[in-house]
């Protein structure tokens, strides 16, 4: 199917209101986020790659924010037929769009099972786990909430089990911030976006989409206990980190 265009932000809007993930971003998600987030396929087609590392026999895989499951749909492809995906997202009309798409899907018995949770990530439960992602997700959950949720995460995973974060990040050096910003304005700009629809998106995103730091990030992985926190992708101000949750831990 051709991905329908993202022009929510092409006309002037009399008022930016705040970004929400309604029907009509739902529709033309999948381009939207590819014109927007660069480095975003790598990153994708890297999770396939993990989840092949990672994933165990009989355990859970989460895809927290799954949107329309583009993470899932690659894990599925790599994981045993025993385990159990679930995609969780508090965002009715994604669910329902997963939905969909998952069952005019043929069902075949050579891969594991998806269940698509209509929920908050935030005291979502969680249990058994091998390999946890919060791709792009982690950033839209208000700040004071996030220790809890990466620590509830590393309680859920198994010894040797992994947690792939990617973020957008911000920068402590303002001139850094500023190049970056730039570099990520003119990679939008590349991809077909006007001035108009950059600035109105940003407005509707100041809100919603709060960055922090690298090193906010390492600090958050390592005192929930993960053992080796590494940073593995960064294009402009997006970047990717695998925490890996020590062996012998319990
Ligand atoms: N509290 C929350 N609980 C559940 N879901 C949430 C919450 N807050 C936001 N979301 C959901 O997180 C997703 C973020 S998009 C993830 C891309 C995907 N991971 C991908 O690999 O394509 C990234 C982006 O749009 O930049 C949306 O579907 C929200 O509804
Ligand atoms: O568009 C942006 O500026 C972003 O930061 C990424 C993004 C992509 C899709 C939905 C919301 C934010």
């Amino acid at each position: 199917m051709i991905p329908k265009r993202d022009q929510i932000y092409r006309l002037p809007h009399d008022r930016v209101g705040d970004f929400t993930f309604d029907e009509a971003v739902v529709d033309v998600f999948p381009d939207m986020i590819a014109r927007s987030v660069p480095g975003y396929a790598s990153i994708l087609s890297m999770i396939e790659q993990l989840s092949y590392r990672f994933v165990r026999p009989a355990t859970n895989v989460y895809d927290l924010g799954c949107s329309l499951g583009a993470a899932t749909l690659l894990m599925r492809r790599q994981s045993p037929t025993d385990c159990v995906i679930h995609g969780v997202d508090n965002a009715e009309a994604m669910v329902q769009r997963l939905k969909i798409e998952l069952a005019n899907s043929p069902r075949s018995d050579d891969v594991c099972d998806v269940i698509v949770h209509h929920a908050d990530i935030c005291g979502f439960p969680m249990t058994n786990a091998s390999f946890v992602v919060l791709n792009l997700t982690l950033q839209f959950i208000d700040i004071e909430k996030r220790g809890e949720l990466i620590n509830s995460i590393y309680q859920a995973l198994l010894p040797g089990g992994a947690l792939l974060l990617s973020e957008k990040i911000g920068f402590d050096d303002p001139a850094r911030q500023s190049l970056l910003n730039d570099l990520h304005h003119d990679f939008k700009r590349a991809n077909g976006y006007s001035d108009l629809e950059i600035s109105q998106k940003r407005t509707a995103l100041e809100n919603r989409l709060r960055p922090e730091t690298m090193e906010t990030h390492h600090e958050r992985l390592r005192e929930a206990g993960f053992g080796c926190v590494a940073p593995w992708f960064q294009c402009f101000n997006f970047a990717s980190i695998l925490a890996v949750k020590d062996v012998e831990s319990r």
